[in-house]
């Protein structure tokens, strides 16, 4: 269960994130969907401990990620990209986050089998495409066979069937009790995968709730999307 509640995030006189409240539930897929720029990074980046928020609280299964004892079991996350040294091969650099977690060698085999990577974990990570890269930062996620994963715009870089694989491994990670967390510009992607949404928009909130009834009175996500982001920016204009 992720709790993001009341979060303001400030840089200087700008205002990143105002008054931003969500859950993120087990048993859901959960989209964060928003323009450029809207603040779904920061968000997740204060939630991830790797940045501080203004105010208000951003919590991983009750604590705040900073707190958490054994943070790779609880939560596995991808932000830009696998964060693997260049240099280092795909075995290596998994080896070497199981080793500072204190998470069993044997994982490292089990992940590269689960993203697809068990034929390229002796290739050197400067050789591999975008999507490779995807897939293993998304092995690192899983090394701790955490309930919560949280993924910064996933899909990037990844064909069809791997976009295709992304969205069972999430739909079974889910249906497992999982909590999954993903962020997305990408409307379409969203709407095949997601079971709740929260939409951002100019760092606030412009609606959280099922797909279903977040996109009921609307053609399609797309339709409900501009209509949600346009009454936010128009808001921010100053309209309330
Ligand atoms: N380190 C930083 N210093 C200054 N401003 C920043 C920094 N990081 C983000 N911002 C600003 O915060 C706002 C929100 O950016 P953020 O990256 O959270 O948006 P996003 O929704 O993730 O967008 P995208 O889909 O483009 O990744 C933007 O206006 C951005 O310019």
């Amino acid at each position: 269960m992720l709790s993001i509640d009341n979060l303001n995030k400030r840089r200087g006189s700008r205002v990143i994130l105002s008054d931003v409240t969500f859950r993120a539930e087990p048993g859901r897929v959960t989209g964060f969907l928003g323009p450029n720029g809207a603040g779904k990074s920061s968000t997740l980046r204060i939630l991830l401990g790797l940045d501080r928020a203004t105010s208000g609280s951003a919590l991983v299964a009750g604590l705040p990620y900073r707190s958490l004892r054994s943070p790779l079991r609880t939560v596995g996350s991808v932000l830009d990209g696998s964060g693997a040294h260049r240099s280092r091969t795909a075995r290596d650099h998994l080896a070497w986050v199981a080793r500072s977690n204190g998470i069993p060698r044997r994982r490292v085999g089990e992940v590269l089998e689960q993203v697809g990577l068990a034929d390229a974990g002796r290739t050197r990570v400067s050789r591999f495409s975008l999507g490779m890269g995807q897939r293993l930062g998304l092995a690192a996620a899983l090394l701790g066979e955490p309930g919560v994963l949280v993924l910064d715009e996933p899909v990037n870089g990844l064909d069809p069937e791997g976009i295709r694989w992304l969205r069972r491994l999430l739909r079974a990670h889910a249906d497992a009790g999982g909590t999954v967390l993903l962020s997305s510009h990408l409307m379409s992607e969203v709407a095949e995968i997601a079971d709740d949404l929260v939409v951002i928009s100019g760092g606030r909130i412009a609606a959280t709730g099922p797909l279903r009834e977040i996109t009921a009175g609307y053609g399609n996500l797309e339709e409900a999307f501009f209509a949600l982001t346009d009454g936010a920016r128009a808001s921010e204009g100053g309209h309330r």
